[in-house]
């Protein structure tokens, strides 16, 4: 493994799940945490999540060669701030945030001199905190990488074997392309689920506990999504604001012409439409791509295992 000892920022459920996976899979590499919360930290440390989780972010990146970033993204640039001065000057800095232009700037501007290569592990559940993470993450999950132009290829290549220790499949590609597939395979997905459960929740001739009561499958997978960190997604979409907004823009008129359908009565437009999107969730399955958590959208648990 190239590095020796990986500091994280920020231990809720990325962070802790790193430090977890780190001292399962790569027992010979130091671990070191710091989270501004006082009681996450205290957590953290019943926990486990790193080794070391000293009272302030400067000592616990001393002597790391490795330094991630697990905070909310509208977070990154105060976090970076934190550490500033206490970085080794050789350090690869990196990060997990769900958007990554933002990101990539904030980090590059807050740390003049420093390596920064981002990352994106797509590997998450509706949890936060210090009691949400666990070592097996990332397992079979992809983590995509996204380096500035000017990355040294040796620390790229040392931050996607850090990955791929952990178990994640590396992809390499450019923060605004990340930015554009996430916006309409997980930023959208997400606001249509606050949406929906939101619109429910509203209404004034079906109850609340109507809704809750008859929440069959449909409705229900939304609720999991729709319980996601408030924080955490408020940041998403500011960060990833152009892409989204282009995104929401397509499937408004999407869903326009579904509406025209239903209205008209075009039983055919429905029938297509609903056939062509059977087929992508069967190559989905087909390619192994189907959600490998054994809790996935049915229980609250998590497990270190
Ligand atoms: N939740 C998910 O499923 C996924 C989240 N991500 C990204 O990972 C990042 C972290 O998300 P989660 O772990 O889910 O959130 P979380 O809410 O579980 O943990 C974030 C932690 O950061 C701490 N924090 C905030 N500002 C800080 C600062 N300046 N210094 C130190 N600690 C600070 C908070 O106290 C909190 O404990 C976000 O950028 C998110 O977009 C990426 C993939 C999946
Ligand atoms: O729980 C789910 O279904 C998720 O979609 C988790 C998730 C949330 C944010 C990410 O950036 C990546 C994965």
């Amino acid at each position: 493994m190239p590095f020796r000892h990986v500091a994280i920022i920020g231990l809720g459920l990325l962070g802790g799940s790193i430090g977890l996976a780190v001292q399962q899979h790569l027992p010979g590499v130091r671990t070191s945490g710091f989270d501004l919360d006082p009681a996450t930290r205290a957590r953290a440390r019943e926990r486990g999540l790193a080794a070391l989780v000293p009272e302030t972010a400067a000592e616990a990146v001393a002597g790391a060669d490795l330094v991630i970033f697990c905070v909310p993204v509208g977070a990154m640039s105060a976090a970076a701030a934190s550490v500033a001065g206490a970085l080794a000057p050789d350090a690869l800095v990196s990060d997990v945030g769900s958007s990554k232009q933002t990101v990539v700037r904030e980090l590059t501007q807050a740390l003049p001199g420093i390596d920064v290569i981002p990352a994106h592990p797509v590997a998450g559940t509706e949890h936060s905190g210090p009691d949400a993470g666990f070592a097996a993450l990332f397992r079979k999950r992809w983590c995509i990488i996204t380096p500035p132009a000017e990355a040294s290829i040796a620390k790229l290549d040392s931050l996607s074997r850090f990955w791929e220790a952990i178990g994640a499949t590396v992809e390499i590609m450019t923060p605004e392309h990340h930015d554009l597939v996430l916006a309409v395979t997980s930023h959208l997905p997400h606001l249509i689920a606050y949406t929906i459960v939101g619109t429910a929740s509203d209404l004034e001739e079906v109850t609340r506990s109507e809704v809750i009561k008859y929440s069959a499958g449909g409705f229900r997978d939304f609720t999991r999504i729709a319980a996601s960190d408030p924080t955490m997604w408020r940041d998403v979409f500011l960060s990833n604001r152009d892409a989204v907004l282009e995104m929401l823009q397509r499937f408004t008129e999407d869903l326009t012409e579904l509406q025209k359908a239903i209205r008209k009565g075009d039983g055919e437009m429905l029938f297509d439409q609903f056939t062509r999107t059977r087929a992508i969730r069967r190559s989905i399955i087909a390619e192994g791509q189907d959600d490998a958590r054994p809790d996935f959208g049915r229980g609250d648990h998590q497990s270190d295992g």
